[in-house]
């Protein structure tokens, strides 16, 4: 969306006891000398030092993450505020410029590596135009956290991450669940068990798959309610036993 000035910095909207209203009187007189410094026309041009914001989209796969992540994203471009979009160059099911749901709604967005490639990508001057960044496939980043400190608690940016909390094996993966003690809220959404329709919790992988990281959709991983993720992995443990097969064989295709 288009750049839109950022309010000026708003008068600290309560006072509590003494002592908090002597923080308070601090910290006013010195954004007020900030501002003094600049001129007075000037001062309203000052980017408020807004501190940011992280909030933080998790569930299995099909829960409904990326549709959630670019639905904030579309509302913050419908308040005018300048958004980017970042999702892992490790996920190219759908192409690599945009992020796509499962539904097939997309996005454009930058595919990076690293978030830290982000600043250097994008430029400083228009980095610092951004008010909003999304990051979809978040457990895919290593760098996580530093970036999401960074971003929100310095840069005063609305970080929203949409990642996998668990993995295959229900282990957490990647950095994603490493952010929320940094979130403001911290949301997990639900798909429907593949097998009843029940809620679904968990991933589950149908393939004889053990890497962690393995990029795919509905042919190699399905969301599963807790009876159901218990179920297929007795199933896949007795077809890797009882059949030897190797490691790419869908479970599926050993019961035929
Ligand atoms: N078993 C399922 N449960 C819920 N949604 C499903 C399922 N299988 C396919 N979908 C579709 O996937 C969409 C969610 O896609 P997406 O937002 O990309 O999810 P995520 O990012 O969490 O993997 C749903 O709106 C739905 O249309
Ligand atoms: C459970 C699990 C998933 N992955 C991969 C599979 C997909 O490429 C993404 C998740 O996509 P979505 O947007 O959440 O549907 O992660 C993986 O590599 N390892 C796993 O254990
Ligand atoms: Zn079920």
């Amino acid at each position: 969306g288009a750049l839109s000035p950022r309010p000026p910095l708003l008068s600290l909207p309560f006072r509590r006891g003494r002592a908090a209203g002597n923080l308070l009187g601090a910290a006013r007189s010195a954004s007020a000398a900030a501002q003094s410094r600049l001129g007075g026309g000037a001062a309203m041009d000052v980017r408020a030092a807004q501190s940011g914001e992280i909030h933080v989209i998790v569930g299995p796969m099909f829960a409904g993450k990326t549709t959630a992540l670019l639905r904030r994203v579309q509302a913050e471009v419908g308040s005018g505020r300048t958004v980017a979009l970042i999702k892992s160059d490790k996920d190219n099911r759908y192409g690599l410029d945009s992020v796509v749901t499962h539904d097939g709604t997309k996005m454009e967005c930058w595919a990076l590596s690293e978030l830290s490639n982000f600043h250097e990508k994008l430029g400083m001057e228009a980095y610092d135009k951004v008010d909003v960044i999304g990051i979809d496939e978040a457990q895919f980043f290593d760098d996580l956290y530093d970036f999401c400190c960074k971003a929100a608690d310095r840069d005063g940016k609305i970080v929203v991450v949409a990642g996998l909390d668990g993995d295959y094996k229900r282990k957490k993966f990647g950095s994603v669940l490493d952010i929320v003690p940094l979130a403001d809220s911290v949301t997990k959404l639900t798909a429907r068990c593949e097998l009843c329709g029940r809620r679904a919790f968990f991933t589950l992988r149908k393939t004889q798959e053990t890497k962690t990281e393995l990029i795919g959709g509905a042919d190699v991983y399905m969301p599963v309610c807790r009876q159901h993720y218990m179920d297929g992995q007795v199933v896949i443990e007795a077809t890797r036993v009882v059949l030897g097969l190797d490691r790419s064989t869908t479970t599926a295709q050993a019961l035929k």
